[in-house]
Formats: structure tokens, C-alpha cells, sequence
């Protein structure tokens, strides 16, 4: 009885099982017939039995068992070609029974192998027939009976048929597959979408500050270099202001430390308002904002500050529902060129603001170039408060 290949065995294994097992029992029936015909008894009955019943059970196995599965059948339909050679000489080449075996053959191989695997076909099977002539003798007796030669086409037939039904459930089986890999690739797709956008929205919140939603100091750190070296390629200005609270403390002190947040929050919406699309503006520290103005020189950079100072003091200010009077500091720095780093440049900023805060806050101050070799310094406040 027939088993059932098991499903994880290689298709072609399988398939070659299927259609040894079906097929060659009809070449049974075909040889059979022609013994009768021309008188062969039992001893011809047992290799034939042993080749066409039991050899496609030992080399299914055989291909099972191999390492390289697919390798291993690919012997086995050489071999295959290689005893339909054995049989077709042995028989004195009866037409309609070598054509059946060694095109049957020939076809399998050719499936596998395209034009290279036709020619060793035929030349496992020109071997096999040159090694029963060597033995036995040349016999040429291509005749077969009406039966045998319509036994010998149904039988072609009917490998033909379970070839192409093979071939057939292999080209399901691969469009299948190919959907299911078009519907992963769209599946992988989406999800590769779903992390780019998860990964921006990452990056996009690790430079955020998350109270007043302004650039954060780490942002700072990668964009202010950027942004320097792309002035000064371009041989332009850079201007920066550098702003603090004045006296925040006393508001956090006063109305609580949700106040103080909401003054900030303020504060950052009111700074966001004037901005350009290339400024950067950030939270420097608790109380502290900077803002980057590439392209701007420093008598635009502290127009600029000035004006902001004055909005923030001229405004009437409620923070957490309360009225609280606000005003700012501003210190300002400039570089054209690459002549500062981003960490002098801030440290002039810095600088001029501690000048502005010296000389009682709610001003802007301006860092100028200090002379030649000599040591940075601050101007005087050019914007003494009102
Ligand atoms: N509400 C609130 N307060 C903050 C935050 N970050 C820092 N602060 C407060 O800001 C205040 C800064 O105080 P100081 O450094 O003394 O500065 P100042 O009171 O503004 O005084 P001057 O800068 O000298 O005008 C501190 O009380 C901090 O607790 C914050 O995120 N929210």
C-alpha cells in the first residue's frame, strides 16, 4: 500500500513518490502484458516487480533520508533513466515501451535541470542500455502488441497528466506564497512606518522641553554648531540671546510653583510669536530662554531683544489666575564667521546678561568683540530700562 509522504518531506521528493507509485504500476501492467506476448515467465515477473514496486518506495526513502533532499531525488531520476535504459535493452527496444520509459524520464529530469538535464537523461539512459547490449548482446525487437503499445500511451498518458496536476498544485502553492509575501511586505511596510514615525516622535520629544514645549539644551547642543557652520559658510551673521526671568523666584514664592509654570509656558507662546521659521528657540535652564538668530546681525539682534523685552513688560500678566508683574533680562551675542565656538558664543550672551541683571534687570545688554588679543567684553547696556 501506497503511504502518504509526510508533508514536511521536499515537494519534489514528494511529487516524484506520488507519480512513481501511480504511474509505474501501469508500466506493470504494460510489461506484464508484453512477457505474456512474448513469453517471458516467472523470472522476469520478480526484477520487474522489484523496479517498478519496490525501487520507487527504497529511493523515496532514500531521497528522505538525504541531507540535501532535493540533490539526492535528482539521483534518483537519473538512476530512474538510467534502469529504463536496462529495461529498453534488455527487452530488444520494443518501440512503444522505450519511448514511454525514457521520455517519461527525460521530461522529469528536464523540469529540473531545463536542456542540461534532458542530455544527462538520455545519457543515463544510453548508459544503462550500452551496459544490458555489453552483457547480453545486441536484440533489436521493436514490436509490442495493439494492447501493449495502448497500454504503453495510456501509461504516458496518464504520467503526463499527474506531471502537469503536479505542476499545476506547484504553481497554486507559488502564487499563494507569493501573496502571502506581497500581504507581509505591506504588513512589514506599515509596521516599518508605524517605528519611523514612533522613532520621530522620540526624537521629537528628547528635544523638547515638555513644560513649554521649546527646543531643549540637548537640541541646543547639535543645532547651535550646525547652524554656526552654516553661517559662516555662507559668510553670514549669528545672533544670540540669551534671556532670564527677572526676580522668578519671588513669583514661585508668591503664587506657587504652578503659577511660575504658567508664567513660563507664557512667556514661551510669546517668544514663539516673533520667530522665524530658521530661528531656534529654546529652554536654556529653569527660568532661562535663548534664542538662535541666523542671519542676524547684532544692531538687528538687539532691536529684536529690545522689542521682546518690552512686550513681556508691557504686558498684563495673570499667571494660575493671579496678576503678576513679568520682566525679563536679555543678553546678546554675535560672531560672524566660525571666529566663536557655540560654547563662546553662548558664554559672551551669558556674560552681557549678567550685566543686564548687574545694572537692575528689565534691560538688554550686548556683548561686544573685545580688542584685539585682548579679553571678550560687555558693553554698556545699550537698552537701559524704562
Ligand atoms: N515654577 C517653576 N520654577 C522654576 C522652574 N525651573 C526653575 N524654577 C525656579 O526659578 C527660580 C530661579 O531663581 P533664581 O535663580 O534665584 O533667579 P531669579 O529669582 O529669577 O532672580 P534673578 O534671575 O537674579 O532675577 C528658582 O526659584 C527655581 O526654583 C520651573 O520649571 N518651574
Amino acid at each position: 500500500m501506497t503511504t502518504v509522504p509526510a508533508a514536511s518531506t521536499h515537494w519534489v521528493v514528494r511529487m516524484n513518490y506520488r507519480n512513481r507509485s501511480a504511474s509505474w504500476l501501469f508500466v506493470v501492467a504494460v510489461l506484464g502484458v508484453h512477457f505474456r506476448d512474448i513469453g517471458l515467465g516467472t523470472g522476469a515477473w520478480v526484477p520487474m516487480l522489484a523496479q517498478f514496486v519496490v525501487y520507487p518506495h527504497v529511493v523515496y526513502l532514500r531521497a528522505r533520508r538525504a541531507k540535501d533532499p532535493l540533490a539526492a531525488e535528482i539521483q534518483n531520476m537519473l538512476l530512474d533513466n538510467f534502469c529504463f535504459g536496462l529495461w529498453a535493452a534488455a527487452l530488444g527496444f520494443p518501440l512503444w515501451i522505450g519511448y514511454m520509459l525514457i521520455i517519461c524520464g527525460c521530461i522529469n529530469v528536464t523540469a529540473f535541470r531545463a536542456g542540461k538535464g534532458a542530455v544527462q537523461a538520455l545519457a543515463a539512459a544510453a548508459l544503462g542500455a550500452a551496459l544490458t547490449v555489453a552483457v547480453t548482446g545486441w536484440r533489436f525487437t521493436p514490436d509490442t502488441s495493439l494492447l501493449v503499445s495502448a497500454l504503453s500511451m495510456g501509461c504516458l498518458t496518464t504520467y503526463l497528466v499527474l506531471f502537469a496536476r503536479g505542476a499545476h498544485t506547484r504553481t497554486v502553492v507559488l502564487a499563494n506564497t507569493r501573496a502571502q509575501l506581497r500581504q507581509s511586505q505591506a504588513q512589514l511596510q506599515s509596521q516599518l512606518q508605524a517605528v519611523q514615525s514612533l522613532q520621530a516622535q522620540l526624537t521629537e520629544q528628547a528635544n523638547r522641553d515638555p513644560l513649554t514645549g521649546l527646543y531643549n539644551r540637548r537640541y541646543l547642543n547639535t543645532a547651535l554648531p550646525r547652524e554656526l557652520d552654516a553661517s559662516a559658510g555662507a559668510g553670514l551673521p549669528l545672533a544670540v540671546l540669551l534671556m532670564d526671568l527677572d526676580h522668578f523666584k519671588l513669583i514661585n514664592d508668591r503664587l506657587g510653583h504652578a503659577a511660575g509654570d504658567d508664567v513660563l509656558c507664557q512667556v514661551a507662546a510669546l517668544l514663539l510669536e516673533g520667530t522665524r521659521a530658521n530661528d531656534i528657540c529654546c529652554r536654556y535652564g529653569g527660568e532661562e530662554f535663548l534664542l538662535v538668530l541666523p542671519g542676524m546681525a547684532l544692531d538687528a539682534a538687539l532691536a529684536r531683544a529690545q522689542a521682546f523685552r518690552q512686550k513681556v513688560a508691557d504686558r498684563q500678566w495673570c499667571a494660575d489666575g493671579q496678576p503678576v508683574a513679568v520682566t525679563l533680562s536679555v543678553g546678546v551675542a554675535c560672531t560672524l564667521g566660525a571666529a566663536l565656538s557655540p560654547a563662546a558664543l553662548i558664554d559672551r550672551a551669558d556674560r552681557a546678561l549678567y550685566q543686564a541683571k548687574a545694572e537692575g534687570r528689565n534691560r538688554v545688554s550686548a556683548a561686544r568683540p573685545a580688542p584685539a588679543g585682548g579679553a571678550d567684553a560687555v558693553a554698556s547696556p545699550t537698552s537701559p530700562a524704562p
